[in-house]
């Protein structure tokens, strides 16, 4: 697969002295959807402006379809190159319409009034919305007339900011397919996120943290690789009995204490979890639930921060 986004070498010092991206280095090949995953702060919307040519980077070489972004022929790559930054980039006095149409021509390309309500239909924006001016939009509106906005002239690579924010569940189920059919048309599609659903729909995920890359792969691989257990949650009668137990139980991997809830991280199959199961009746049992580890499990194990907290 041809690359379609490379980049080596990124970082950022903000003045100050604080270093927001610190030697990132990844590849987003055509036809593939990246998933850049980490908590506020960890350097994700920099790295981002830098790759789109709207933030001069401190140092690294960011290449689109071969031409470097802030080299000479800069201009051309960023031709290339759909961008959509967290805060949306219209007028809220003009109509959807209207601001698609600016859009359109801040870029030299005629709007393409079937590609919009293409978009907008399978984003579930609604055609009448488009008519509305953008001011009386919702937040998940706007991220969705965002997206419409930076594929106008249908970019080899887009680089989306957290296109997920304030959407429902709904949409984002809608906002993954959008993104996988953008990218089977030929582009790199790259956003950013800290919603372990999202990156769990993408084909490769760029673990961030801290300014950095912690580990990259596709979500299942990363899944396997960091938590490869299954998480029980229990509650029972003598949580400290039961911890102690557990802790001497073969398979289990670690036992944590949540709000009087034993978190359990257990490898191997269902005898490792009859086990578990066991050990609990005999401290009074109250409540347990198993589950599949997921993307965000991943990442905690990765990188020893969760994804919702900042730091
Ligand atoms: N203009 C700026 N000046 C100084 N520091 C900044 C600036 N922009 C970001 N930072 C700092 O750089 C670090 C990385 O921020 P960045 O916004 O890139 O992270 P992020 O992962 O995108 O987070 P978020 O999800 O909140 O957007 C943070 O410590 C942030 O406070």
């Amino acid at each position: 697969m041809d690359k379609c986004l490379e980049i080596r070498g990124a970082s950022k010092q903000y003045p100050g002295g604080i270093v927001a991206v610190d030697g990132v280095s990844l590849t987003a090949s055509c036809g593939t959807v990246t998933a850049l995953l980490g908590p506020n702060g960890s350097g994700k919307s920099t790295l981002l402006a830098m790759a789109a040519g709207v933030l001069r980077p401190s140092s690294g070489v960011f290449l689109v379809a071969g031409l470097e972004v802030w080299g000479p022929r800069g201009r051309d790559a960023r031709r290339l190159l759909g961008y959509m930054p967290q805060a949306e980039p219209f007028h809220p006095l003009l109509t959807g319409w209207e601001n698609l149409a600016l859009h359109a021509s801040m870029r030299g390309v005629r709007l393409d009034r079937g590609l919009v309500l293409e978009l907008a239909e399978e984003l579930g924006l609604g055609r009448e919305a488009l008519g509305r001016r953008v001011g009386g939009y919702s937040g998940g509106m706007k991220r969705k007339l965002a997206l419409i906005a930076a594929v106008l002239h249908q970019p080899r690579v887009l680089l989306l900011d957290e296109p997920d924010s304030g959407l429902d569940p709904g949409s984002r189920r809608r906002l993954a397919e959008v993104l996988r059919r953008l990218a089977r048309s030929g582009a790199a599609v790259v956003f950013t996120t800290h919603i372990g659903w999202s990156a769990a729909h993408a084909d490769q995920v760029v673990f961030m943290h801290r300014g950095r890359v912690v580990a990259e792969g596709a979500p299942g691989e990363l899944v396997e690789k960091y938590s490869p257990w299954h998480l029980v949650e229990l509650e029972a009668a003598d949580p400290e009995g039961l911890r102690a137990e557990l802790e001497r139980l073969g398979g289990v991997e670690r036992v944590e204490a949540r709000d009087g809830v034993l978190v359990v991280a257990v490898r191997g199959g269902p005898d490792a979890l009859a086990a578990v199961a066991r050990a609990a009746a005999r401290h009074g049992l109250r409540r347990l639930s198993a589950r599949e580890p997921g993307i965000e499990d991943a990442f905690l194990a990765a990188t020893g921060q969760p994804l919702g907290e900042e730091r």
